[in-house]
């Protein structure tokens, strides 16, 4: 692997609750390039949000470190870290809850563009309208609001935020997961486009091993706060040791579970009671 943008060891993440210290992220470590994705994929509570939210230091991990420009990240104050968070940028599963509903489309993907020292208004309006193009938007939609774009196009307006930072890893957290399969194979063809053409480095978490197989060259398998397995996309997906993975790899072959979404009722008369 060329050198690692960012270089993650032994991260240990803990919650306490109830007086019960947990650790929900434990002995984490990664190397991830310029220009490549690391998929993470795991059971709904492994920690791969804890782990997301971790790396752009919304937590504060327990031990361990992240590396990234010669920094680490983990041991970084909230004033240090300031002038480094535009280049770790996260986009999220719901477009909709992550934009302010008040904000035009061009609004949102111009405030940091604000907290990047564009002080100029209109300056600030050319280059958010710009990105908005950028991710396939017209110039027409930079007056509308969240409520008025589909989910796609939201996801969009997500992606164009990001941008805004000219980050250089993008940390997405299920983020074409509640598209539809035709919006969401869209959605990665502009993250795989950015990614050539701005050699950002992506950590894709996602449970849909079609998904994973068409975006990263990497994955791991997270169970319990640990990575149990890690390697090459196809080698880890074709002869899957841990049994999530071997389960999810059998769950991919049921469309319904691809997709998030129940079949139509199409069942015979004799399933017609299973097909919920
Ligand atoms: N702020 C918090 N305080 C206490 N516990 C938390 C907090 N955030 C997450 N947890 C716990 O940490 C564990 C990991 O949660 P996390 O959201 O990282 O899982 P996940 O793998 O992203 O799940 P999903 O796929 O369902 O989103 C869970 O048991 C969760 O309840």
């Amino acid at each position: 692997m060329s050198d690692p943008i960012l270089s993650v060891r032994d991260l240990a993440v803990e919650f306490t609750t109830h007086g019960h210290r947990n650790r929900v992220v434990d002995g984490v470590g990664f190397d991830l390039a310029a220009g490549r994705t690391l998929a993470v994929v795991g059971e709904s509570g492994c920690g791969k949000s804890t782990l997301a939210r971790t790396l752009v230091r919304l937590e504060t991990p327990a031990a361990g470190s992240i590396r990234y420009a010669g920094r680490d990240l983990a041991t970084l104050t909230d004033k240090e870290l300031r002038p480094l968070r535009g280049d770790i940028q996260m986009i999220f599963q719901d477009p909709y809850g992550s934009l302010d509903p008040h904000l035009t489309a061009a609004g949102v993907v111009a405030e940091p563009l604000r907290l990047r020292g564009v002080t100029d208004r209109r300056e600030r309006r050319r280059r958010a309208v710009e990105l908005l193009e950028r991710v396939g938007l017209k110039p027409e939609h930079a007056d509308r609001r969240p409520p008025e774009f589909s989910g796609g196009q939201r996801q969009r307006i997500g992606i164009a935020r990001a941008l805004a930072s000219r980050p250089k890893i993008l940390i997405c957290d299920e983020a074409t997961s509640a598209l539809d399969v035709s919006v969401q194979a869209q959605v990665l063809d502009l993250l795989r486009e950015l990614q050539e053409q701005e050699g950002i480095a992506y950590l894709f978490i996602s449970h849909n091993l079609g998904v994973v197989r068409e975006i990263s060259q990497e994955v791991a398998v997270m169970s319990q706060g640990r990575f149990v397995e890690h390697g090459p996309t196809e080698e880890v997906l074709s002869r899957p040791r841990h049994d999530y993975t071997r389960r999810l790899r059998r769950a991919a072959l049921d469309p319904a579970l691809i997709t998030g979404r129940k079949p139509r009722l199409f069942a015979p008369a004799a399933n017609a009671g299973a097909a919920t």
